[in-house]
């Protein structure tokens, strides 16, 4: 087909392989295109969760916004087709798999892979806001480690081009900032807010605000009671990064270009990224 029409894709033309991880609305699986051999991770979801959950539109958002976006550091999604029960997207496979998973397996990580982590995904943010896209989901469960190591953000299913944002409230109340949880206005600091939790959660294992009750982490985030732990010995420039991007007023916060200007990042993170 001429490279402007969109193919149509059915699961006949792949092989489908093992289940690489299982999300809320259906199984992602590896997968190879039979006539290119190419290797895809291709997540199923049901219409009928999609439709009980009223999200189709939410859908339809993430794979406008992901047929623009060509980055290092953000999973591909090629494309997408569906059959009578079922839609299937096709995404870019990352051999490395969860990094959530490698998270738990270290515990943390050090200075030198976290503010590697940083620096990517502050270039990756750096992109999405200057095509207008908010993430507005950044949490260790929707990041992915590529052939090389390298970090890719995954699922838009709640990004928003930023014209048009929604107070949907999604996930885990760990990575929303003030602004997100008091339902006022938003905009695409809440992803710089979502860094400084990832940076603090890459180092010490745990988001910051982490607490038994909802009710108490709602409390410690809109106060923004920030503390760091004796152990493990993390640098004071790491904490000061940290406390540079987990600042209530968003407008206050780090912009993303100085985020990799910090000393921290410019001394530990790996220039390949
Ligand atoms: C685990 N794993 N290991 C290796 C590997 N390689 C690639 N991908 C993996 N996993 C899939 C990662 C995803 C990327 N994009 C997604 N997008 C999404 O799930 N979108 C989505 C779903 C349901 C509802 C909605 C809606 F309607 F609410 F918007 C949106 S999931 C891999």
């Amino acid at each position: 087909p001429h490279a402007n029409e969109e193919k149509r894709w059915v699961l006949s033309d792949f092989e489908v392989g093992k289940p690489l991880g299982r999300g809320k609305f259906g199984h992602v699986y590896l997968a190879r295109e039979k006539r290119s051999n190419q290797i895809v991770a291709l997540k199923v979801l049901f219409k009928s969760q999609l439709k009980q959950s009223q999200v189709e539109h939410q859908l339809r958002r993430e794979v406008e916004i992901q047929s623009h976006l060509r980055h290092p550091n953000i999973l591909r999604l090629y494309g997408y087709f569906y059959d009578q029960t079922r839609v299937y997207l096709i995404l870019e496979y990352a051999a490395k798999g969860e990094l959530y998973k490698e998270l738990t397996r270290c515990k943390h990580f050090n200075e030198k892979r976290s503010a590697t982590y940083i620096a990517s995904l502050a270039r990756a943010l750096i992109y999405l806001h200057g095509k207008h896209v908010i993430h507005r989901d950044i949490k260790p469960e929707n990041l992915l480690i590529g052939t090389q190591g390298e970090l890719k953000i995954a699922d838009f299913g709640w990004s928003v081009h930023t014209f048009n944002r929604r107070r949907t409230m999604c996930g885990t109340l760990d990575y929303l900032p003030p602004e997100m949880v008091e339902k006022t206005e938003h905009d695409y600091h809440v992803d710089i807010w979502s860094l400084g939790i990832l940076c603090y959660e890459f180092l010490y294992g745990v988001p910051p605000f982490e607490a038994k009750e909802h009710s108490e982490t709602y409390r410690r985030i809109v106060n923004v009671d920030l503390k760091f732990p004796l152990k493990p010995l993390v640098s004071p420039a790491a904490k000061d990064l940290i406390a540079q991007m987990l600042v209530k007023n968003s407008a206050s916060r780090l912009p993303l270009h100085k985020v990799l200007e910090h000393p921290w990042i410019v001394q530990n993170a790996d220039p390949s990224g």
